[in-house]
């Protein structure tokens, strides 16, 4: 079996995550990398990158040729609609689901949100972050960055910027060093991640039923169910990976289901806040959509 991924850091763990997965079910496995397009250009901001599977493109065109079998993708770098003939065959165990923000050692004061004085900067290229750091905390500054996970946490290790904000998902599968940095966890419930955040997706051809198969294996149901009413609401609203949206899912041990989402319209707009819970996942996003676009300005 022919597994493609990206060739960060981050993307081989998960790459190797999925092959040791599936090596555990007696299936052996080699590794393709693959260049995309994101990798090629780090110095263009998200606002300046066009179409949605700026990280994904590439692969998705190995996959359609046949010169691999499968991929490995974090979840929330996809687009809720799959390419013609592709399929999501697994999704992983859902391993951390929120954001942290790393601050350098000096620049840390008690009593602030996220531990963190008026006028200072914080690192993400994320609209859904900043929108979320605008509404707990105006007086930060948020610069953009791009690169991958050790590149943007060395900003606030050096001093460049006083924090930058990252999933704990990304910190804890590179296992960084974080002793010397000041780490405020957020809550998924305040500080709401990405759709699919902490998950990664293994994606096949849809004709391809025996790789289909062996993929299923991997796959978690109640992962899938959470992660499909995070991506519907994110297809409703009509957006992608730079939309200011969050949502995040969580079944609980009756089966209820609990959603909470943010969203602000615009970067001007005051940030929207919906909780919606349901005992079942029918119409469960419509409501959220309905609700994130007609909740009451703050
Ligand atoms: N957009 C980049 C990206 N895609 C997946 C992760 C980390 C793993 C995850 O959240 O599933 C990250 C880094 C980050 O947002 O800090």
């Amino acid at each position: 079996m022919r597994i493609g991924t990206r060739g960060s850091r981050l993307a081989l763990w998960q790459a190797h995550f999925v092959q040791e997965e599936l090596s555990r079910h007696g299936i052996a496995s080699e590794l393709e990398i693959i260049k995309t397009q994101g990798d090629r250009v780090q110095h263009l901001g998200f606002d300046k990158l066009e179409g949605k599977g700026f990280f994904t493109k590439e692969i998705e065109d190995a996959l359609l040729e046949g010169r691999i079998d499968c991929a490995v993708h974090s979840l929330k770098d996809l687009p809720t609609n799959q390419p013609e003939g592709l399929v999501l065959a697994a999704l992983s165990y859902r391993a951390s689901v929120e954001d942290v923000v790393l601050i350098h050692k000096d620049r840390a004061t008690s009593g602030m949100p996220f531990s963190l004085p008026e006028g200072a900067t914080i690192g993400t290229s994320s609209n859904r972050r900043k929108a979320i750091l605008k509404d707990l905390h105006p007086g930060l500054l948020p610069v953009d960055i791009r690169g991958n996970v050790p590149t943007r946490m060395k900003k606030a290790l050096s001093g460049e910027l006083d924090a930058v904000v990252l999933a704990a998902a990304g910190l804890e599968r590179l296992d960084l060093d974080l002793s010397e940095m000041t780490v405020v966890r957020t809550s998924p419930r305040e500080f709401v991640p990405a759709p699919g955040q902490g998950v990664m997706a293994v994606q096949t051809r849809e004709e391809d039923i025996e790789m289909r198969k062996k993929l299923s294996l991997l796959h978690h149901p109640i992962v899938g169910e959470c992660t499909n009413v995070e991506r519907t609401v994110l297809n409703l609203m009509q957006g992608g990976c730079s939309m200011p949206l969050g949502v995040y899912c969580e079944k609980d041990q009756l089966g209820n289901y609990h959603v909470w989402a943010s969203y602000a319209p615009t970067a001007s707009d005051p940030l929207r806040r919906v909780q919606v819970s349901q005992s079942t996942r029918a119409g469960l996003a419509e409501r959220v959509v309905e609700e994130l676009l007609s909740a009451p300005v703050a």
